[in-house]
């Protein structure tokens, strides 16, 4: 479903990669979670799946297309096959919940009609589905700048979930809220991951958060995968090994 060869990054200006050869396949159904320390190369290598991010070499294969090879007017098409949620939401403060989640048909849409506003009345019903699939219904017309943070990712998940995604990619969607927060939002993604039978890709900071929900866990370090297995395989040693630096090891 999708395939990661050979991909590097190296950003302008710095003198190493920040992405180094990554050689990934994915399936559909896969819950992955990415760990590593700051700077190890998650967020890059996120944002380089949807196109965010331009490789410096190798390929990334999504279905039949190597988005790699794409212009901006095909990597858009592509995108629309992947929802994507931020760590500080990425919404727009002064449209309501439903005004912000009818944002994510803009992919399918004729220009003229986003610009206008123009949906249909099945298309704002589906909205309204997705809102109450995400508990926000009592809250449909509020504007978001007048939400809590976790009522704000919920948004930020059924604006996603509307687009109708096959992959859902997330870049640290819980690095601002409370422990308490991120697991219900963890357990709203695993909703949505199981009902919409996707590939979910999510980079996060909480270790345990990641052993408790990934159906995989991929460790980044400097670049390059450190680890590729199952949330039970990552131990004391894979923990130490992905954020204990040698430089710098902790003794105990
Ligand atoms: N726009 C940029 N320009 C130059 N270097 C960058 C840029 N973005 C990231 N980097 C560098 O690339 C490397 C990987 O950064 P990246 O943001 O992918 O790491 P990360 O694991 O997501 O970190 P964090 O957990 O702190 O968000 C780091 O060394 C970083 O300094």
């Amino acid at each position: 479903m999708l395939e990661l060869k050979n991909l590097s990054v190296r950003y302008q200006g710095n003198l190493q990669d920040a992405l180094s050869t990554i050689n990934l396949s994915f399936t559909q159904g896969e819950f992955v979670c990415i760990l590593g320390k700051s700077g190890a190369g998650k967020s890059t290598l996120v944002r380089c799946i949807n196109g965010l991010q331009k490789p410096t070499d190798g390929e990334i294969i999504w279905g039949s297309s190597t988005l790699s090879q794409m212009n901006e007017e095909q990597l858009r098409k592509v995108r629309k096959e992947m929802g994507m949620i931020f760590q500080h939401f990425n919404l727009v403060p002064r449209l309501s919940v439903l005004q912000n989640v009818m944002t994510g048909m803009f992919g399918y849409r004729h220009t003229f009609k986003n610009l206008v506003g123009w949906f249909t009345k099945e298309e704002i019903d589906q909205a309204k589905q997705v809102i109450a699939d995400v508990g926000l219904s009592d809250m449909i017309d509020r504007k978001v700048e007048r939400l809590s943070g976790g009522q704000k990712q919920r948004v930020g998940i059924a604006r996603s979930i509307l687009q109708n995604p096959k992959l859902l990619l997330g870049d640290e969607p819980v690095s601002s809220l409370d422990p308490g927060t991120s697991i219900h939002i963890f357990n709203l993604l695993t909703e949505m991951h199981q009902r919409h039978g996707l590939l979910t890709i999510i980079n996060v900071h909480d270790v345990e958060l990641a052993k408790r929900y990934a159906t995989r866990i991929l460790a980044l370090k400097d670049g390059e995968v450190s680890f590729d297995g199952k949330p039970e395989d990552f131990d004391e040693k894979e923990y130490d090994n992905t954020y204990v630096s040698s430089s710098n090891p902790v003794t105990i």
